[in-house]
């Protein structure tokens, strides 16, 4: 008996890695005139383009019906033809290369499987689906961390499948990560994977060999934070109060990206705290469907900042911004209470109440 959903696992993991070799190949020969910058003021470059184009191409390929919901789309990239064509070249090149380990053919990937310029635009647009509750719908995030990938530090390509709004897969491909978080100048470049009910799982990029994760208990003293690098995304003051309150004595880790989701997955932190900055900025479903299977599949739990479960279905966004918690099961209750309290004022600082 094969298990559910292997073959939209199958097909993730070819489109995530093909795009992670795009995307740490690009990196190097980056240039200036690569970037452009939203309306929200955000960065994007030709690779968060490419690289949502070559997902897209091949979940058009494998799964024809399937909608998509992307961050990225076309409009200002059709205005610029010189990143349009560069786009279009580092697309397919990264389509037709030379079969890997699993690749299919049949998904439109390999020798001879080019696109042209239309075909891979009107690819990338298919990202434009609105979202919503019921249904097959992927979701991709073709860079997330944009700010860490032009720094050289984290960032992660992130694809997700939901079934009526519950993620049943959840690919990252995370290509400057240390495969071992306690030596950091050894081999980068991992994989991560989880399948609803099948359990989370490690690879490198390079290898297809998985190691299964689980998130272990940590004793106080060794208790992290994950929160973002960039404070216009995660209110970082209030993450410090609710770290004074449960006693925390090890500093936090500041990493883009999901690739905090697999950090915690793998037990290299403890606590993925993003509280609202206050902005009225609503989460979007791309950031985190991927790496809130990857931390359940792990044994962890992920909520709202009130410990409430957050919705895939609501459409492109999570709706109304309560901020994101994951952790162990152990010790999320007491993060929860935390938030509260440091949320109220935080004046009882390392109260033995919410201490872990
Ligand atoms: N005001 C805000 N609050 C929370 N997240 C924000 C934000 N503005 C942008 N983001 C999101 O933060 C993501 C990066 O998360 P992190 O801070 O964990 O690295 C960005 O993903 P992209 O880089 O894919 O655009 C973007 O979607
Ligand atoms: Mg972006
Ligand atoms: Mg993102
Ligand atoms: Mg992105």
């Amino acid at each position: 008996m094969s298990l559910a959903f292997a073959l939209e696992k199958e097909v993730a993991v070819a489109a995530v890695l093909r795009a992670c070799s795009l995307t740490s190949s690009v990196f190097n020969k980056l240039v200036k005139n690569e970037k452009l910058t939203k309306d929200d003021k955000s960065p994007v470059t030709v690779a968060d383009y490419a690289s949502q184009g070559v997902i897209a191409s091949i979940l058009a390929k494998a799964f024809p019906d399937d909608p998509l919901v992307g961050e990225e789309d076309t409009k200002d990239l059709r205005a610029n033809p010189v990143m349009r064509d560069r786009v279009v070249e580092l697309a397919n090149e990264a389509l037709s290369a030379d079969l890997a380990f699993g690749d299919n053919v049949q998904w439109g990937i390999g020798p001879g499987q080019a696109r042209s310029a239309e075909e891979l635009l009107s690819a990338i647009d298919r990202g434009t689906y609105e979202g919503g509750s019921s249904g097959r719908m992927w979701t991709v995030d073709p860079i997330d961390g944009t700010k860490g990938f032009l720094r050289g530090e984290q960032y992660a390509v992130c694809l997700a499948f939901l079934v009526d709004a519950q993620v049943q897969v959840g690919v990252m491909g995370c290509p400057n990560l240390p495969a071992d978080a306690s030596n950091p100048e050894g081999q980068k470049g991992c994989l991560f994977v989880a399948v609803r009910g099948q359990g989370a799982e490690q690879r490198t990029l390079n290898n297809a060999k998985p190691i299964p994760l689980s998130i272990p208990k940590f004793e106080d003293k060794d208790i992290r934070v994950l929160e973002s690098v960039e404070k216009a995304h995660s209110a970082l003051d209030v993450n410090e109060r609710v770290a004074k309150i449960l006693g925390l004595t090890r500093p936090s880790i500041r990493m883009d990206s999901q690739a905090k989701y697999c950090s915690l997955a793998r037990g290299d932190g403890s606590i993925y705290l993003r509280l609202p900055v206050g902005s009225g900025y609503e989460e979007k479903i791309w950031d985190h469907a991927s790496g809130s299977l990857l931390v359940e599949e792990a044994g962890g739990i992920f909520t709202d900042s009130r410990g409430q479960p957050l919705d895939f279905g609501r459409g492109r966004t999570l709706g109304v911004n309560y901020g994101i918690v994951a952790t162990g099961r152990d010790i999320h209750p007491r993060v929860i209470a935390a938030i509260k309290q440091a949320q109220e004022g935080g004046k009882n600082d390392a109260s033995s109440e919410g201490k872990l």
